[in-house]
């Protein structure tokens, strides 16, 4: 089944977003083959959408050729259950050819990744989206963060310009502009929470009408990333808070060692439960052993725990 761009709005807004880290073999090859495996693993779990090459799957780490073929995987193996987006951006051009690859291998929308490296003034930010926005027919999703954040007034335009745009991503964590965003667009959108790490802003998120967000930690303690988004959206403040302190405060706290670490401890983790990915590549850096061995015990504290 393909969703239209409607149900990729209907179901990214409810429910909890997985982004699967790329799977890459001992010489730093695109792994289908593992790759495949860990997408069945993880539709086999409750989750609305799946979200490849995005941020935690090292999008910016991948040739466009790398790309349509980790689209093409996840197409087949997802096999309509769920909407697959897959990024694009860099660019316009390159964000357009991105958008086509996708489009061709047969995925259901769009990430929309910021403009590579410079400094961006807002209504160039609107005609950058609005660009690639109507060069594909598929769901486009507008990720908020680094010098891409768009303003209240420039989301506004950009969801009154492209009808393809179902969605808006934070990426920044500023709750003001966030808030002044959901209260200017309104339901027009749907609002994903995505600053690295989303669960730690989960509740706050929630507070203003932010519904679901993405999960890295997904990749390697499933279980508990859904239990956390279930019993966040029952009210259950008590198993919030147990599993904030006990998993993602230490969790954060490891992740701030080192840039890029939101990613490359995910692919640590990855590798602890079993499931390994092969390392990030360059720019990023794989995770010291302490810091493993530290990662490697906040997971033992999981499997021990029942949060529910
Ligand atoms: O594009 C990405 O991978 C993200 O930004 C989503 C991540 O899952 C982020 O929200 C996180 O680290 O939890």
């Amino acid at each position: 089944m393909k969703f239209s761009p409607t149900a990729v709005k209907q179901a990214v807004g409810d429910g909890l977003l997985s982004f699967p880290i790329t799977d890459f073999d001992s010489a730093g090859r695109f792994d289908a083959e593992s790759y495949r495996r860990r997408l069945e693993w993880f539709i086999s779990h409750e989750i609305s959408a799946v979200f490849v090459a995005g941020g935690t799957g090292e999008f910016f780490n991948l040739s466009l050729e790398e790309f349509r073929e980790v689209v093409a995987t996840a197409v087949e193996v997802v096999d309509g259950k769920l909407p697959v987006i897959a990024s694009a951006g860099l660019s316009v051009e390159s964000g357009k050819a991105f958008a086509r690859a996708a489009e061709e291998a047969g995925a259901d929308g769009i990430l929309l990744m910021p403009p590579y490296l410079t400094e961006c003034p807002q209504d160039g930010l609107v005609e950058y989206a609005r660009q690639i926005c109507d060069s594909t027919s598929l769901a486009v999703i507008y990720y908020n963060r680094a010098n891409g954040v768009l303003n209240a007034e420039s989301a506004h335009k950009l969801a009154m310009l492209c009808p393809n745009l179902v969605g808006l991503k934070d990426g920044k964590g500023d709750m003001q502009l966030l808030n002044t965003i959901v209260k200017r667009v309104g339901e027009r959108l749907t609002y994903v929470g995505g600053v690295p790490t989303a669960e730690i802003f989960a509740e706050a998120y929630l507070a203003i009408g932010v519904n679901t967000y993405s999960s890295a930690v997904f990749n390697f303690v499933p279980e508990m990333a859904v239990t956390f988004y279930k019993e966040l959206r029952k009210g259950n403040q008590e198993a919030v808070k147990r599993i904030t302190n006990d998993f993602f405060i230490p969790f954060v706290a490891l992740r701030d060692n080192k840039p890029g670490y939101a990613v490359s401890l995910i692919k640590a983790g990855a590798a602890i439960i079993g499931r390994p990915a092969g390392a990030a590549r360059a720019p990023l850096e794989m995770p010291a052993a302490e810091e493993c061995r530290q990662l490697e015990k906040l997971v033992s504290v999981v499997k021990q725990r029942s949060y529910a």
